[in-house]
């Protein structure tokens, strides 16, 4: 890559971000850091983690390998950082892929789609999108499903877009499954004390990007930030405490887990690029694969029908979806009151929402409030 694009300077982040997003000609991805491929950059060395702190069997009913299997990485210049390469068992991608598609769309969660639709019609993103796409012709231009316009879900404390803030008013009860998994995630990176009470999921088509912001909004920043990444890989860039200060760019792949805690809990960050695969490219090996056996019944991740998988396929084929979790209160800490609240202001650049090149309405102005919409269903 050219010295120009890593030199230290004012503009070096976003410089990196815009050589990623280039469409044409294409980038060279030679200097993305590749987790999977183990210690081939000089900056990534092995992370120890805390194996005890999750019993294998827990670790099995959440869909994760034994934690002392897991292949942790650290990156240098990053403390606090850890990449977990795919710690999911073989087949259980399948069950959280599912989940971000055809559960944690509906109500009570909160969907980018409740500023344009009713409650009822947002029920069934799952059923229409799959009616569409089976009456869809191949080859031929027909309208994008609801699944195709799905950019975001809240989940637990509903992020406010417009206040950047989350409040006790704008809570519903946050999704077991993913509790658990985030659970034991944090526990074997060293947070056992780590409570799953704010989900924001992403939802990117191959055109989509994320802008460089930093995750502030949360009250207590000593808890870490969980990531969790699904179908196409997409390249994400690592900024520093400053939104100038140079980046690392790296690839996430199916089924990576991301950590951001302690000095870099508030780094800036961003995701330039999904690499888009070849049409007709078969899915990521780690989707591919069933359970090799069923799932004990108490399992959180349960095999997937091959009716609902055959629709996930279609999806993620041509998508990524990540799910950030966090933890928004500290131990006996409250929300500041609503006085309080008028009294800060809200500025700062928190969150940007994902773009997609095709969407409609990419004003951030116009933006979504999610008292609004709540207010309404
Ligand atoms: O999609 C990603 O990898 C990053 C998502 C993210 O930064 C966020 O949701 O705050
Ligand atoms: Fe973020």
């Amino acid at each position: 890559m050219a010295a120009s694009i890593v030199e230290h300077g004012e503009d070096a982040f976003r410089k990196l971000f815009k050589f990623y997003k280039r469409r044409k000609p294409p980038p060279d991805f030679s200097d993305v850091i590749d987790f999977s491929k183990g210690l081939r950059n000089e900056k990534v060395f092995n992370t120890e983690l805390s194996p005890t702190a999750v019993s294998e069997n827990d670790a099995r009913l959440a869909g994760l390998q034994p934690v002392q299997e897991w292949k942790a990485f650290g990156l240098e210049g990053y403390p606090g950082f850890i990449f977990i390469s795919n710690p999911f068992l073989p087949g259980t991608q399948q069950h959280w892929v599912k989940r971000c598609l055809k559960v944690y769309p509906r109500k009570p969660n909160v969907c980018n789609l409740d500023m344009h639709m009713s409650a009822s019609e947002t029920e069934r993103i799952w059923e229409s999108s799959i009616q569409l796409m089976r009456s869809k012709i191949s080859g031929k231009r027909e309208p994008k499903t609801l699944l195709e316009k799905l950019r975001w879900v809240t989940l637990g404390y509903h992020y406010n877009w417009d206040t950047k803030t989350y409040s006790a008013e704008q809570h519903t009860p946050f999704p077991a499954d993913l509790r658990a998994l985030s659970k034991h995630v944090a526990a074997a990176c060293g947070f056992p004390a780590f409570t799953a009470e704010a989900g924001i999921l992403n939802y990117y088509r191959s055109d989509s990007s994320l802008g460089i912001h930093v995750d502030e909004s949360e009250l207590d920043h000593t808890r870490p930030l969980l990531s969790f990444s699904f179908g196409l890989s997409a390249v994400f860039l690592l900024g520093g405490a400053k939104r100038e200060d140079p980046g690392t760019a790296m690839f996430m792949h199916s089924g990576d887990i991301m950590v951001m805690s302690g000095p870099s809990r508030l780094l800036y960050h961003a995701v330039p690029r999904i690499v888009d695969a070849s049409p007709g490219a078969p899915l990521p090996p780690p989707l591919q694969r069933g359970p090799d056996r069923d799932p004990p019944t108490d399992s959180l991740a349960q095999r997937v029908n091959e009716e609902d998988w055959a629709a996930c396929t279609r999806y993620i084929q041509a998508s990524r979806i990540n799910m950030t979790v966090r933890q928004v209160l500290g131990p006996g800490q409250a929300f500041p009151s609503a006085t309080q609240r008028r009294a800060e202001s809200a500025g700062g650049e928190t969150y940007h929402e994902v773009e997609s090149e095709g969407d409609e309405d990419p004003d951030p102005k116009k933006r979504r409030n999610v008292s609004d919409s709540s207010v309404k269903s």
